[in-house]
């Protein structure tokens, strides 16, 4: 794929990295249930193979493969704020399906490039110096994760994912070519399909930028319809900081008539708070950042 970024710079990926993992991908799903499930995600290493994520407790119509950019990756053993305990998250791969590591290796060294390059785009058009933004990416807890949508008998009764924003810096998601991803418009809260297009890639604004911006950018509202007929695959990168980054709108755009419309937060425990819901229902509404507002 080549795409132009302003005046800035030529971004090139390689279309051979994305097939390979999108084949890969299509190899993994296709596996028995035995297989996959060797290497099930569960609280303890939290990254793999999963087929019962809920989005706000409700169960969505799906199977995932997740795994980290970074290997090991390490996060807060918990969402408690006192707990100062740290957990290495280790990657997860099928012994039977050795391509399915190298694809994703590949495919993580390539998003991880144009990330970087999309994230000096947004400080500069900020205001920034174009390097503002790196310095939270060290030690980073960037993930992938291979969405598999089956065909669903009552597409109109369940969800690929239920409709959430992105709480992290920004996604870059490749669909495949059967449609399904909807965006909330915000002037008629309307749900708009993005029509899939070959070779390209959807470049979708997270939580943390809405926030580091004082929502000069805004994260949108999006979920994946399910269809009868055709299955559908999809993989979001999301690129996401160090875990003990604080999330809070740059000290640079705020003064007394821009004032920060956002309290602070520890990234890593708003993650470990996420990821809560994952595996329980919860009775309480997931962490957003509307928490944080002001
Ligand atoms: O499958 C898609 O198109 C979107 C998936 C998504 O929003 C997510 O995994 O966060
Ligand atoms: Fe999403």
């Amino acid at each position: 794929m080549h795409a132009r970024t302003g005046d800035f710079s030529r971004l090139s990926i390689t279309a051979c990295c994305r097939e390979k993992i999108e084949l890969a991908s299509r190899k993994f799903f296709a596996l028995p249930k035995e297989e996959k499930r060797k290497v099930s995600r569960d609280e303890m290493s939290p990254y793999g193979y999963y087929d019962t994520e809920h989005t706000k407790n409700v169960r969505d119509w799906k199977e995932v493969f997740d795994f980290t950019v970074q290997n090991p990756t390490i996060i807060p053993a918990s969402h408690e704020p006192d707990d100062k305990e740290l957990i290495e998250l280790i990657n997860q791969w099928p012994e039977c399906l050795p391509d399915l590591r190298e694809a994703c290796e590949e495919h993580g060294a390539e998003m991880e490039k144009l990330a970087f390059k999309l994230l000096e785009l947004i400080a500069l058009s900020l205001g920034l110096p174009k390097d503002r933004l790196n310095c939270y990416f060290q030690n980073q807890t960037s993930r992938i994760r291979l969405n598999y949508y089956p065909p669903c008998p009552v597409p109109h009764l369940a969800l690929g994912v239920g409709r959430h924003k992105d709480a992290g810096v920004l996604t870059i998601l490749a669909q495949d070519d059967v449609g399904g991803l909807e965006v909330k418009r915000k002037i008629d809260g309307e749900w708009v399909l993005v029509k899939p297009i070959s070779d390209s890639y959807i470049i979708n604004v997270g939580d943390m930028i809405q926030v580091w911006s004082n929502e000069k950018y805004e994260s949108v509202e999006h979920r994946a319809m399910v269809n009868s007929e055709k299955e559908r695959f999809s993989i979001p990168y999301f690129f996401n900081p160090a875990h003990c980054t604080w999330v809070e709108p740059l000290k640079e755009l705020i003064n007394e008539h821009n004032p920060a419309k956002y309290k602070g937060y520890n990234w890593g425990k708003f993650f470990a708070a996420r990821n809560r819901g994952n595996f329980k229902k919860l009775d309480v509404e997931n962490i957003q950042i509307s928490h944080f507002r002001i």
